[in-house]
């Protein structure tokens, strides 16, 4: 199962983080985008190819530290065709290196849309008896609240491709509990839908106790994680919200398990923008990001046990 290929590169890395490639253009060193818009003047074409850099060169960085990669696809989409052709690129280059890709789509819809959306970013679009890849992460985030209609193709694609998805289910931004936290009986919505990613994820259990239907889970939540954490044993968890949205790391902790697996946490603008945070030649962009790549996971394991397989 995917998410066993997740857990093995957090093992052999010892780092339990994700980063999130959201390149705002205004992220982008001067240096490259000047470059761009040389070549290609104010376009989208020169936005597209400065984002493109600019990712490959924090993958060059980070990759033999840090086991995968969150591209969100709105920042690829807001430029365009030339955008998507990079968020393909970014997923190419980082499973070359080695990296595990998550595209943070948010997809669903109705069942026969879904499986286009499964085809696109998890499994291969028939094109006249040609199964070609299009997208190619390894999972994508989804939002469940269609319910089984709107799950049960990316399962399949799981199945036949070694596939995962993480689905929405506390999520971090501040205006979350309007609707996660109301009560079905006496259930919350969010315990709902963790307890409908364990069923779902009974059909695609992964070898150290982990299925491919993983749950995301903000860091601005920690009682919630740790709730989420004791009732979903076999969901592995995208934890967002880290840094910039104000989560810290002894707040994810709650989201790992006894041996410091169950959970991934994202940082986005904290690693993309750390060259601004620290004031460094811009040239120096890509080993700032690696620097907080460091900082992070060393902030994030000093609360927890030794990341180790189950026995
Ligand atoms: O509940 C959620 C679900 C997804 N996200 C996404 O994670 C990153 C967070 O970026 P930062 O810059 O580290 O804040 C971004 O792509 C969100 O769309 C989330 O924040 N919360």
């Amino acid at each position: 199962m995917s998410m066993d290929r997740l857990i093995e590169n957090i093992v052999k890395t010892q780092n339990p983080s994700v980063v999130g490639l959201d390149p705002k253009l205004e992220y982008v060193p001067e240096f490259i985008k000047e470059k761009k818009f040389k070549k290609y003047d104010r376009t989208l074409k020169a936005a597209a190819k400065a984002i493109l850099e600019f990712n490959k060169c924090i993958i060059d960085e980070i990759h033999d530290i840090c086991p995968a990669i969150k591209p969100q696809a709105a920042y690829y989409e807001m430029y365009g065709y030339e955008g998507v052709k990079t968020l393909y690129k970014t997923i190419q280059y980082a499973k070359e290196k080695g990296m595990f890709v998550m595209t943070d789509g948010k997809r669903n819809d109705i069942g026969a849309t879904m499986e286009a959306y499964a085809a696109a970013h998890l499994g291969l679009t028939d094109v006249g008896g040609e199964k070609i890849e299009a997208f190619g992460a390894d999972a994508l985030t989804v939002n469940g609240y269609l319910g089984s209609d709107g799950i049960n193709p990316l399962l399949e694609q799981c199945k036949l491709y070694d596939k995962g998805i993480f689905v929405l289910v506390k999520t971090s931004n501040k205006s979350s509990g309007e609707l996660q936290d109301l009560k079905i009986g006496d259930k919350t919505v969010y315990a709902t839908m963790g307890d409908m990613c364990e069923k779902w994820g009974s059909e695609v259990m992964g070898k150290y106790g982990y299925s491919g239907v993983g749950a995301v889970v903000g860091a601005t939540y920690p009682e919630q994680l740790a709730e989420m954490r004791a009732a979903l044993p076999h969901t592995f968890f995208l934890v967002p919200g880290y840094g910039a949205q104000g989560g810290g790391a002894e707040g994810v902790s709650k989201g790992f398990d006894k041996n410091g697996l169950g959970a991934i946490v994202n940082s986005s603008r904290g690693v993309m923008c750390a060259y601004k945070k620290e004031e460094c030649d811009e040239q120096d962009f890509a080993k700032a990001a690696r620097r907080e790549v460091i900082r992070m996971k060393e902030d994030i394991i000093s609360y927890l046990p030794r990341i180790a397989f189950p026995d």
